[in-house]
């Protein structure tokens, strides 16, 4: 079937819901339930349910879904990622899927960028799908257990990527299975899904616990750090924003710190210490990287500008930041759970999305989650007219032309948005129009609260808005009146960010739904991607270009930016693809730890787990002590009686077998094992279930933190030319064996000590 045939028939069916009264359209969605439950005709009914959609959005909205969001939603329903430019409707449009998905009845999760969003689009929502009978709950982080078993219960779930991603870990964290509040995952619809899947890739969920940080260390390391000179003590490689100390530094190092050696073993804790504050010092950067407020750090997202609430950076760099900072230092944070996003939603058994900026990375969405892109012509020609970037020697050029042109259009009534990459460049460029007497308002991680407020009055005459990328995706600027004549939004960014996507998002604020509007890039040479990626081309080349007053646009100068971006690209494309790859060596062991863990959780006899595991471990235990090459009289039989705590002597004869060994220990322990139960208190199997988990879990957590410094360190084994993630799983491999006999270990060893309590046995086994 044809897309075009298949509109039409939803149309038609459409034409015959609007005469309906409402109770005869309630009807219909009853006759579409017992359908859809019959499944019967799945793509008729199909059909009708996106009719339905159309016909609540006109009765709720009174807006008429166009032939394109139906095709939109539909591609959705068939498993593929729609693309839409920006501003053609996307929210309204995911409703058809989210209906039809939602009618499963196993719940559909729509997964939004960010909270603001979440809370928009669910409340926009919410009407029309009650109208379609579906129960719809908005997933916030502040929502008690309760509250949000009963918002995962709903067919329709609203949240934030991440807001679902920590639900997970903490699902996977608790002791007794009635506080899980998830439901099995089933559907996904991601919103903005370059975003989510893309540059949200870099960075994992991480769920962190306490450990208390040693403060003096911190406050002694950052202030060595700063006696530090660049290219002397330590280099910092631009293009992948890392540092790394050199020979000097290193001597100084073990000079003042008087360790012989700073990469012996014992001395790893002082080199990471060292290592998160140079980083902080040298890396990280106020109101870029992180907000002061309130005497705390808080991380600003690189790619949406928002404060990460709740975050904070790992492994003892955000302590590093406070002591840098002359803040009190708050407890380090020691991974308890992790998960990339990628990962995430990969366990989704259908992900499904949208965004209006795919097409570059339609690659990497097949490959990797196996999605193909679905691209929608929009429903009126786009009118915005993007100019070619104009391109200055010096920042300072750039800003002078820049406010010349901010100038000219408030005077002519054309609202303005300007897109930072920063809260510092959005607060100074405030600055400087405000020096020149012209009225603007700030939208950045500092001015969260009013951003429905910014964003409403961004459209209106003359309205100058200087923003992060807070505002560069999502945000739904109206037009005021009047503005449509005077050309519409006009869009300016003030540098080129990492991936031509995000840019394309900055400039779809404008344009939208067939408005008139403008957009322009002003780069200089000293922007940040720019040094980053094509520092040593732009000095060489400096000379030969023709700068005017006005900056240049040059052909080659145009290339030239796109050659830095397209680098950058590269750049986080590797990183990415490193780390997904990393992720999928963890994730086989996380599935293997969360189902051992589940099994826990859910079981009616702890008894039976905890026989398995001692079972696991005499038969380890065996194999070390009475191994198969040796003759029976040289098997270590006292030390395999002590670590069972056996008095009764375990009899060897020759030419018995190891397994003859394991059958002896079994028995008696087995014995002993029944008498303990018959004696065990009332309450035993419950304590004993928690005491499991949290063995487990330590044992998990342990394992984290040494995955954790392989991945740390996987950079420096690029030299043995191997592929760096068969690196990483085969020592992963070796460790998940390590562990998983430290668990059985850890569970026997327990259990022995419990049973040496109980008197009645010591007697007969312990004595
Ligand atoms: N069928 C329609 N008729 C008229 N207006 C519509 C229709 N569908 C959506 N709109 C309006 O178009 C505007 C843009 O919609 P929306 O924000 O969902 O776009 P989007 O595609 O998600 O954009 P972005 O990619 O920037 O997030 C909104 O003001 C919305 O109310």
């Amino acid at each position: 079937m044809d897309l075009k045939k298949a509109i039409s028939l939803i149309n038609r069916k459409y034409d015959l819901l609007q005469n309906l009264s409402e109770s005869e359209f309630v009807q219909q969605i009853r006759r579409l339930r017992e359908e859809v439950a019959q499944q019967t005709r799945p793509e008729h009914v199909i059909y009708t349910a996106t009719a339905l959609v159309k016909e609540a959005v006109r009765r709720k909205m009174n807006v008429i879904l166009h032939d394109e969001q139906l095709m939109g939603g539909y591609a959705m329903i068939r498993g593929n990622v729609t693309e839409m430019m920006t501003g053609e409707g996307k929210t309204l449009t995911s409703l058809i899927p989210l209906f039809w998905f939602g009618l499963q009845g196993r719940g559909v999760h729509m997964i939004t960028v960010n909270p603001y969003l979440a809370e928009r689009d669910y409340m926009q929502a919410r009407d029309v799908l009650q109208l379609l009978d579906m129960s719809v709950g908005l997933n916030r982080s502040d929502l008690h257990m309760k509250e949000k078993q009963s918002v995962y219960a709903c067919e329709v779930t609203y949240g934030t990527w991440s807001e679902f991603g920590f639900d997970y870990l903490r699902d996977h964290l608790v002791y007794d299975s009635g506080h899980q509040v998830q439901r099995p995952l089933a559907y996904a619809i991601i919103d903005e899904i370059d975003s989510v899947l893309i540059d949200e890739a870099k960075t994992p969920m991480i769920i962190a616990g306490k450990v208390k940080a040693a403060p003096d260390l911190y406050y002694i390391c950052n202030k060595f750090v700063k006696g530090l000179r660049e290219n002397r003590d330590y280099e910092r490689d631009t293009e992948t924003n890392q540092v790394m100390f050199t020979e000097s530094g290193i001597r100084k190092i073990e000079t003042v710190f008087m360790i012989d050696n700073l990469f012996d073993l014992d001395q790893t804790t002082v080199y990471h210490y060292l290592l998160q504050s140079l980083r902080s010092q040298v890396l990280m950067e106020a109101d870029r990287d992180y907000l002061i407020a309130g005497g705390k750090v808080h991380i600003i997202d690189a790619f949406t500008g928002r404060v990460l609430e709740g975050r904070e950076f790992s492994e003892g760099l955000h302590q590093a930041i406070e002591a840098k900072e002359g803040l009190a230092l708050s407890e380090e944070t020691r991974s308890n759970a992790s998960i990339t996003v990628q990962k995430y939603f990969s366990l989704y058994p259908k992900m499904v999305g949208m965004s209006g900026t795919i097409q570059t990375e339609r690659e990497e969405l097949r490959q990797i989650y196996g999605l193909d892109v679905m691209p929608i012509r929009t429903h009126r020609p786009v009118a915005r007219k993007d100019a070619p970037d104009l391109i200055f020697a010096t920042k300072e050029a750039k800003l002078q032309r820049l406010v010349k042109e901010i100038t000219a259009l408030h005077n002519h009534g054309t609202p303005v948005l300007v897109g930072t990459t920063s809260v510092q460049q959005s607060e100074e460029l405030a600055e400087r129009l405000s020096q020149t007497h012209l009225p603007c308002q700030v939208l950045n991680a500092k001015t969260e609260q009013e951003e429905a407020e910014i964003i409403g009055r961004a459209g209106r005459k003359s309205a100058i808005t200087i923003a992060t990328n807070m505002a560069g995706r999502g945000a739904d600027i109206r037009l005021g009146e009047g503005v449509a004549e005077l050309g519409g939004l006009h869009v300016i960014g003030l540098e080129r960010h990492e991936s031509r996507r995000i840019d394309m998002q900055l400039r779809g604020r404008s344009g939208r739904q067939g408005d008139p509007g403008a957009s322009r890039f002003f780069i200089s040479l000293e922007d940040e991607l720019m040094v980053r990626f094509a520092s040593e081309e732009a000095e060489a080349r400096r000379e030969s270009w023709k700068w005017g007053e006005d900056g240049a646009s040059t052909p080659q100068l145009l290339r030239f930016v796109e050659m830095a971006q397209s680098r950058a690209e590269q750049q986080m494309y590797s990183i990415r693809n490193l780390l997904y790859k990393l992720d999928c060596v963890v994730h086989r062991q996380r599935e293997w730890f969360y189902a051992q863990r589940e099994n826990l959780l859910l079981t009616e006899h702890i008894e039976d787990v905890i026989s398995r595991s001692v079972s696991h471990w005499i038969d380890d235990c065996v194999e070390r002590l009475c191994p198969a090459n040796r003759l029976p009289e040289e098997w270590k039989v006292r030390q395999l009686g002590q670590e069972f705590g056996l008095s009764s002597s375990i009899q060897v004869t020759d030419f018995m077998k190891p397994s003859d060994v394991s059958e002896q220990v079994t028995n008696i322990w087995r014995l002993d094992w029944v008498r303990f139960l018959e004696q065990a208190q009332q309450n035993w199997r419950s304590s004993w279930k928690e005491r499991c988990l949290r063995l487990i879990d330590q044992c998990w957590i342990e394992r984290m933190e040494v995955l954790g410094s392989i991945k740390e360190g996987i950079h420096f084994r690029a030299i043995e030319k191997r592929d760096l993630a068969d690196v990483y799983e085969e020592e992963a491999y070796h460790l998940h064996l390590k562990f998983v006999r430290k668990y059985h270990r850890a569970i026997t060893r327990e259990v022995i000590q419990e049973m040496k309590m109980m008197p009645e046995l010591s007697r007969i086994a312990f004595s």
